[in-house]
């Protein structure tokens, strides 16, 4: 995945700005950055959600996890995932099914919980085997041993995966390449090593919270 000079400005507001990056194929990506940086905006550009106001993303085939789940309120768990197999010519059941846990297909999904919706959403993205897969702030509704789990599956997929959080537990122990976005401009990019060994600290989440505070002052 390569952005380069990606930019997105509302009205006189630049959202992104000279957002040039390159992702290795296979990464997994942690997005960081206080709230209102550009994170969901650079994210929704690669999905092709969103047109950029100057540059361009090179991505594969792209698979978007939002913030928001929307999904067919009166359909079964099992009828969405057969949607997504009669959609999609790479379907993968099994993928899917890692990210369902104990799910009921029969459940509408109307009537699941925050945590299960995730799950669902989760396993559309995944089932589709794309080699790009963007997670908007996804977990915040799992339960901790279902986050840890879900995070697990995804770090094992063959896929390039891009992480936005605001949990650095869930980023720096899962995630090997940094994406630092402070007020629309990228402020860090990398893999953890090579960041740790070029930066003064002692860990990823020193290395975050460091560049965090730099960017808050
Ligand atoms: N549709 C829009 N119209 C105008 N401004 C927008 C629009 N969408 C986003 N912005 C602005 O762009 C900036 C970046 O927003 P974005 O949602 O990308 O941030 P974020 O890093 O995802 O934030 P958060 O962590 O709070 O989710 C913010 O200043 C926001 O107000």
């Amino acid at each position: 995945m390569r952005t380069m000079e990606l930019g997105k400005r509302y009205g006189r507001r630049w959202a992104l700005r000279d957002c040039t990056l390159t992702l290795p194929d296979g990464a997994f990506a942690a997005l960081v950055g206080p709230n209102g940086a550009g994170k969901t905006t650079l994210l929704s550009i690669l999905a092709g959600l969103l047109r950029p106001t100057t540059g361009r993303a090179e991505t594969p085939d792209v698979a978007f996890v939002a913030q928001d789940k929307p999904l067919y309120r009166d359909w079964t768990v099992g009828e969405l995932m057969r949607l997504g197999a009669a959609m999609n010519p790479r379907w993968s059941p099994s993928r899917a099914t890692s990210m369902l846990g104990a799910l009921s297909l029969e459940q509408k999904a109307g009537q699941l919980s925050g945590g299960q919706r995730t799950r669902v959403a989760l396993a559309l993205a995944v089932g589709r085997q794309a080699e790009l897969i963007l997670l908007d702030e996804p977990l915040a509704d799992l339960d901790p041993l279902a986050r840890l789990e879900i995070l697990e599956v995804i770090g094992d997929l063959p896929a390039t995966v891009v992480l936005s959080s605001h949990v650095l537990a869930e980023l720096t122990e899962i995630c090997d390449h940094l994406i630092l976005l402070a007020e629309g401009t990228v402020r860090l990019s990398g893999s953890f090593a090579d960041l740790l060994a070029t930066h003064d600290a002692a860990s990823p989440a020193e290395l975050v919270i460091g560049q965090l505070r730099k960017a808050a002052s």
